[in-house]
């Protein structure tokens, strides 16, 4: 069974506005998943109906997260089976040390020996908290806040860890070092959901990608798959093909893409 699943998932604002139109998906356990998808498509509201962010919703379909059904449940009820959610790096609390911060990651642990490893593994994977842990957060790059709030999630010790647009706004070595560090999250066995503009670098490290389209997933596969697919090409890689020149680029598919 995956670790989260999808089914048929409908999503509005305001119960009139609907964003999300029948998604179904899935994340296997220990995998890194890719969501692509247009401005506007909806990937961060389907983040936010997974982890509860939204109230009442989804309004139609089933999520189910680490064997139970989730849906429509409180953020606090998803998050204590396993569910880590990193909005962005806005989230950090400037007038707290770095060490304080990451801390807050740990407040419902009571393994302090298991806690001071995990700071060890984070420390490892991002030096910089390190070598900063008495600084005021506020004090730290827009890099380096992402780091802190990725590495925070990471102290409750999650089973999937979501995140959306990491790379936005950051310098191309901060990007590098996050992708980089995405995969050694998964590597100690974290399962990873992520929301990327970035679709050459996020393919790069992906194992499975889905695209959304005005709130349906029009394509899934494999990242070769995705990377190969024509409209992927166009639409996110910007490489121009054959059918692009002809002014293919209005192309919107109305079903999945062939
Ligand atoms: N709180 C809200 N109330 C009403 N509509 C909203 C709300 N939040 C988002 N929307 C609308 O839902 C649609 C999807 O937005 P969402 O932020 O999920 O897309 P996205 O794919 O993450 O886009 P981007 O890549 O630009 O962040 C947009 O049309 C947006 O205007």
């Amino acid at each position: 069974m995956a670790l989260l699943e999808l089914a048929n998932v409908e999503t509005a604002y305001g119960g009139h506005i609907t964003v999300l139109r029948g998604v179904s998906l899935q994340v296997e356990e220990g995998l890194l998943m890719v969501l692509l998808g247009a401005n506007g498509a909806g990937k961060t509201t389907l983040l936010r109906t997974v982890s509860g962010l939204i109230p009442d919703q989804p309004e139609k379909g089933r999520i189910r997260f680490a064997g139970q059904d989730v849906t429509r449940w409180e953020p606090e009820a998803v998050a204590r089976l396993g569910l880590a959610h990193v909005l962005d790096r806005r989230g950090v609390f400037p007038e707290l040390t770095v060490e304080e911060n990451l801390r807050l990651g740990a407040y419902a642990r009571r393994d302090e020996a298991a806690v001071r490893a995990d700071l060890d593994w984070v420390h490892g994977l991002f030096p910089i908290l390190a070598e900063r842990r008495r600084q005021q957060a506020g004090l730290l790059s827009g890099g380096e806040q992402q780091m802190l709030v990725i590495a925070r999630a990471l102290l409750g010790r999650p089973r999937l860890l979501m995140l959306d647009e990491p790379s936005i706004g950051l310098a191309p070595r901060f990007v590098e070092q996050i992708f980089e560090t995405l995969l050694r999250i998964k590597e100690q066995g974290t399962a990873l959901l992520l929301v990327e503009q970035n679709a050459r670098l996020a393919l790069r490290v992906a194992d499975y990608g889905y695209v959304l389209e005005t709130g349906r997933l029009v394509l899934e596969g494999p990242p070769g798959e995705l990377a190969a697919n024509r409209n992927v090409r166009e639409l996110y890689l910007g490489v121009e093909t054959e059918a692009s020149v002809k002014g293919y680029r209005r192309y919107r598919p109305r079903r999945r893409w062939a």
